[in-house]
């Protein structure tokens, strides 16, 4: 079966300046790749360009095997969802219109949005917890439950794969974990998953693979446990790292506070 999102090769970035090369990724169903990387790595680009929202500055991108740039807008839209990160919006639709959003990558061009739909949308937002802020304008909203919105968006697209930006950025630490666990349910009933995180727990608490990013390559891909070492988030992040194993199994990342790397220990 062919995989839901492949890249190949791909290279990315803007007009007369180049962020991303070499790359080659594939998600499949059922799988959540996580992408780590430092600010300004090319995270958001390469999610940008995986759907079509920026072009390819060569290489190829393929949703569920069909070359990306011969599919119609709403063709990409029923193979591909988008979380992109929050912001703020211009226009105060209600958090259930944002949401309803999702639906019409779903409907033709000129169909107006069902009962399925509307309740789609409602139970979408009722999954990331919140049924109760339906009527409410999304520019009244917090960031975190801006971030929350856009998840179910998402959700209510009922695409086979998700790409996340950032899908935890800006969510406390009790939504963190409603987001994670929907994520790791999502992949379980069958659904792809790429997304970018700056927390390498993320990764190891959801990640199937992950691929660390520097500079715009992909440094190694691979099981959480074999990418995400001490010595390679060492050397990505320019900080040392520990990573220690809980009593439950599940690894987790101690960076240190004390010194940079490569400053020697005492
Ligand atoms: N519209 C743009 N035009 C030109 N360069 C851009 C544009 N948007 C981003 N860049 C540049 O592309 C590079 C990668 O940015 P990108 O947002 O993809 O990184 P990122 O890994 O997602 O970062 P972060 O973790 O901080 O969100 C950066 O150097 C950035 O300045």
């Amino acid at each position: 079966m062919s995989a839901l999102v492949e890249a190949e090769g791909l290279a990315t970035g803007y007009p007369g300046c180049e962020v991303g090369r070499d790359i080659d990724l594939a998600v499949a169903a059922g799988e959540v790749l996580c992408l780590l990387g430092p600010n300004g790595s090319g995270k958001t680009t390469l999610f940008r360009t995986l759907l079509g929202l920026l072009p390819a500055h060569g290489g190829t991108v393929r949703l569920a095997g069909d070359p990306l740039d011969r599919l119609p807008r709403g063709e990409i839209g029923r193979r591909a969802a988008y979380v992109p990160q929050a912001h703020a919006p211009v226009f105060p639709f209600t958090a259930h219109e944002v949401v309803l959003m999702g639906r019409t990558a779903r409907l033709g061009p000129f169909a107006q949005p069902g009962r399925a739909d509307h309740a789609a949308a409602a139970e979408a937002l009722a999954s990331v917890g919140l049924a109760d802020r339906a009527a409410s304008p999304y520019t009244d909203l917090s960031g975190g439950q801006r971030q929350l919105v856009l998840v179910a968006r998402a959700l209510a697209q009922e695409a086979p794969l998700l790409v996340m930006d950032e899908p935890t950025a800006s969510l406390d630490f009790g939504n963190q974990a409603l987001v994670l666990s929907e994520i790791r349910r999502l992949a379980d009933r069958g659904l792809g998953i790429v997304l970018s995180t700056h927390d390498p727990d993320h990764a190891f608490a959801v990640g199937d693979r992950v691929a660390l990013l520097q500079d715009g390559r992909i440094r190694e891909i691979g099981p959480p446990d074999t990418v995400l070492t001490e010595a390679a988030l060492s050397a990505v992040y320019g900080v040392e790292v520990r990573v220690e194993t809980l009593g439950s199994g599940r690894r987790v990342c101690v960076p240190s506070l004390a010194r940079p790397a490569g400053a020697g220990s005492a």
